[in-house]
């Protein structure tokens, strides 16, 4: 179970910035709860789309509630002709990342918020478009393919498999990717989605809030690590290679992404899941490389420093062997945490004050403006 971390210091560890009601991070005997479900009984039994009920409406629905929501979401996955204008003209050099800021900024300017009562609306609306926003840049900015943004995947998980790969997932695949949105859906008060709810906090529209939410998740402090963690695992070919580079980077007083966290003291209750996840998808591929080196590292991390792979580094072996591009890891986390971000705007909304800290003043005393010939 995780254990709450004593916290103190910068970084506004430790303050109340504020309530929710939609999760639990680190509280003792809770470890992650989603509107008091426990993340790790959700993922193994709901739909991704059944947490973003939960998250988006309160409940978790029936099956009808179910059915209807994922027809719904279903005729809201293709985008408009001058998104895709927009995403033709972004290089292939791009950051996946900038893209999908790009892709949610235009959408809203093409379909605004008009109004807080449209905000359910333009939150199922974002989260049904995110997979064809990545998808549709990368397959035309790397293959030269304009893709059908629409698929008959019944799950957003598969709709963006199969727009990827331009094929039906198999089951597994389904299933791991189905986890993984499910994992990275919501997390209390993380830097992306305090970014949101300051955004919200001014009263401005929803498509401002998860552009800049974007923005802050896309450092590799944050949503980032997946994909910095990749890189990082690639450059060793055996875990003895891990164990020394990663004894080497220790010393040189490296961050090793994947590592650690802001709250959670001695384990990332999302990396078990993943993780066992990840070792199957290694079994399926016939890894002898990846995973074990992951381990390696893992061991190290844990005997020198105490520090626990947090959610993000087992993603990284879960997706390069599902065949996913390294720079698609962090997009993916967005097409999940929109859910996370867009609930924390609604209850911003549905209590709001202005988020607006004080700052200690540590620069020098009152003085003169000199004339400029005495500067
Ligand atoms: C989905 C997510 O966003 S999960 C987080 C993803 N980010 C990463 O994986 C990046 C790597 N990890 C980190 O940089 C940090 O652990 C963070 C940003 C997640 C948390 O930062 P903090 O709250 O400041 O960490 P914390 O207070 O536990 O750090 C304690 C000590 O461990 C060190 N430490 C923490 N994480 C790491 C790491 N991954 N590698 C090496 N050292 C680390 C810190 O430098 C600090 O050392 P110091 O006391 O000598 O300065
Ligand atoms: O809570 C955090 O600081 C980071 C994190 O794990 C997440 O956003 O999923």
């Amino acid at each position: 179970m995780a254990e709450g971390k004593v916290l103190t210091g910068a970084g506004l560890r430790g303050q109340i910035a504020g309530q929710t009601a939609l999760s639990t991070v680190g509280k003792a005997g809770a470890g992650l709860t989603y509107r008091g479900y426990d993340v790790r009984e959700l993922a193994k039994d709901c739909l991704f789309e059944e947490v973003a009920y939960l998250l988006f409406y309160g409940e978790l629905p029936t099956q009808a509630q179910l059915d209807g929501y994922l027809t719904q979401l279903q005729t809201q996955r293709d985008l408009p002709q001058a998104l895709k204008e927009v995403l033709e003209r972004i290089p292939a050099s791009a950051h996946p990342m900038d893209v999908m800021r790009t892709g949610c900024s235009m959408l809203g300017n093409l379909e605004p918020e008009e109004s807080f009562e449209q905000q359910l609306d333009k939150a199922n609306r974002l989260m049904a478009a995110f997979p064809a926003i990545m998808c549709y840049w990368y397959r035309f900015s790397h293959e030269g393919v304009r893709i059908d943004c629409t698929s008959d995947a019944p799950d957003l998980g598969s709709h963006f498999l199969t727009l990827l790969h331009g094929k039906a997932p198999s089951e597994l695949h389904r299933k791991v990717m189905n986890v993984s949105l499910i994992l990275y859906a919501e997390h209390e008060f993380n830097a992306s989605t305090f970014t949101a709810r300051v955004c919200a906090s001014t009263l401005s529209d929803l498509f401002s809030c998860i552009t800049g939410a974007i923005g802050s998740l896309r450092g590799p402090l944050h949503g980032g690590a997946n994909e910095a963690a990749m890189e990082m695992i690639e450059k060793f070919a055996t875990p003895e290679e891990a164990t020394e580079g990663t004894l080497a980077m220790l010393a040189r007083k490296d961050k090793i992404m994947g590592f650690g966290h802001a709250i959670y003291s001695v384990s990332d209750p999302r990396n078990e899941v993943i993780k066992g996840w990840s070792k199957l998808l290694a079994e399926e591929v016939g890894d002898t490389v990846l995973f074990p080196v992951s381990e390696a590292i893992d061991k190290v991390m844990w005997e020198q420093k105490k520090l626990f792979p947090n959610a993000d580094f087992y993603h990284a072996s879960a997706y390069n062997f599902m065949g996913i591009p390294t720079k698609l890891f962090t997009p993916i986390f967005v097409c999940s945490r929109v859910t996370g971000w867009a609930s924390h705007v609604f209850e911003q909304r549905s209590n709001n004050r202005i988020i607006r800290p004080s700052a200690e003043y540590i620069g020098v005393e009152q003085r003169p403006v000199p004339p400029i010939a005495a500067r």
